[in-house]
Order: C-alpha cells, then structure tokens, then sequence
C-alpha cells in the first residue's frame, strides 16, 4: 500500500505522514530531505545553485548524514527549492523515491510531487494544507526550538517565496492531484490533524 502525502512548507505534512505511517507499520520517506540535502551539498562544496549541471552533480548524495541539523534550516529549504526547479535535479532524485514507494508492503512518502509524479498510482492521496501564517508560525517555532531563531517576517517571507516557486515551475510544480483529499490544518491541533488524515486514509482505503 502507498499513501502520498503532498503540501506546501511546514503544512504538516511530515507529521501526518510518520502518523500514517506508526499507524500501518510502514517506512516513511520524507523526499524534501533529498532535495535539502543536494542542496546543502552544493553550498558546501562551494558550487553555484544558478547553475543546472553542478546542481545535478549535488544529487549524488554521497557520504550524506540525513540527520544532519543543519539540513532543517530556512537557508536549506531555500536553497532545496531553487534547485528543485531544474528537471534534472527532479530526474536524478525520482528513482530511489520510487523504488521506495515500491518496495513490497508498500511506504508513505511526503514531499510535493507524490501524488502526482512519484506514485500517481498510490492508494492514497492527502493534500495537507495550511494558511501562510499558520505555517510560518509553526516553522518559526520549529526554528526556535532548533536554536536557529529567526525574524518571524523572515520566515514568513521564505515560505512565501517558496510556496511562489515551487507552485509556479514547470516540472513537477506542487499541485494537488486530482484524486487526492485535501485536509486542511489550519486551526487543528497536531492530534486532530492526524485523526482527520488518518480518517481520510481509511475512508480511501474502503476500511469503513
Ligand atoms: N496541526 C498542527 N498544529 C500545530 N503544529 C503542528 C501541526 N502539524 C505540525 N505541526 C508542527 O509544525 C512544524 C512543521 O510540521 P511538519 O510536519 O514538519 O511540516 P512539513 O513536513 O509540512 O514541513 C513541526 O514543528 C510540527 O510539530
Ligand atoms: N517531493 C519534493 C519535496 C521537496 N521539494 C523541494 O524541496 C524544498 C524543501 O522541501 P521540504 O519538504 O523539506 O520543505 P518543508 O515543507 O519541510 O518546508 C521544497 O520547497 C521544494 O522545492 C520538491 O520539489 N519535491
């Protein structure tokens, strides 16, 4: 069984699909850590995220530590998304998610293409959403809490800029899949947004 989870910065989308994941005992990939860490590798390799080819070249991902800190900040989110626009970043990434998604027993994954690109045959199909605001508060917090404290305007601002970009790009623009149930978390709390997600999953999955 897939279950894809699709939405734009910090709507919660990481924590209802590890939710949904505990819930069927299946592995979880969050894809923005991909794209977060190329582009990590990129600035500290020195390269230039204007150019395609060195982008591309970050996408090796060797000798990556996933649980690297720095990987969560605003500057990597940014930068994650700037090259996440070039169709050859998204190649060089769509294999390992989709041998992912593929593995027997099934996997959740959450990112911004999932439904859409990765398994657009997936069981399931959430679409987590947000108001900027909401968001930015909870990144903010987030931030905080990681001891990378930023303006809250900035924040607001990045997410702004990205949700600009990554919904306005040609390839694998963030989108909602036509089949995919849109669960809007703006004034739910992090129990009552999985409860309706893990809802949504179930009706989908024709469990009742
Ligand atoms: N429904 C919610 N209410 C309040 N805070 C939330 C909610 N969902 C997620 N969060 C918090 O917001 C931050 C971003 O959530 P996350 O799931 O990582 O979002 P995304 O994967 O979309 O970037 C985290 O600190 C998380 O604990
Ligand atoms: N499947 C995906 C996942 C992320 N991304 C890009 O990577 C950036 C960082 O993704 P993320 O999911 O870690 O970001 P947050 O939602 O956690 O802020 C996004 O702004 C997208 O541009 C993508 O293009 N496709």
């Amino acid at each position: 069984m897939i279950v894809a989870v699709d939405g734009p910065a910090a709507s919660g989308k990481g924590t209802i699909a590890r939710a949904i994941a505990r819930h069927y005992g299946l592995p979880h990939l969050d894809t923005g850590l991909l794209y977060r860490a190329a582009g990590l590798a990129l600035l500290r390799g020195g390269g230039d995220p204007s150019d395609e080819v060195q982008a591309v070249a970050a996408c090796a991902l060797t000798g990556v530590d996933f649980a690297d800190p720095e990987l969560k900040s605003e500057a990597a989110g940014g930068i994650a998304s700037q090259i996440s626009a070039y169709p050859g970043v998204r190649a060089a990434l769509i294999e390992r998610q989709r041998v992912f998604a593929a593995q027997p027993g099934g996997a959740v994954l959450d990112g911004r293409d999932i439904g859409t690109v990765i398994a657009p045959a997936a069981d399931a199909k959430l679409f987590v959403t947000a108001a900027p605001e909401v968001r930015a508060r909870r990144r903010f917090d987030e931030l905080e809490r990681l001891g990378m404290k930023l303006p809250f305007a900035e924040v607001l601002a990045d997410i702004e800029a990205r949700d600009a970009r990554d919904r306005s790009r040609a390839a694998a623009p963030l989108t909602m899949a036509g089949d995919a149930h849109l669960v809007d978390t703006s004034g739910l709390g992090v129990d009552e947004a999985i409860a309706r997600a893990l809802d949504a999953v179930r009706a989908r999955l024709g469990e009742r």
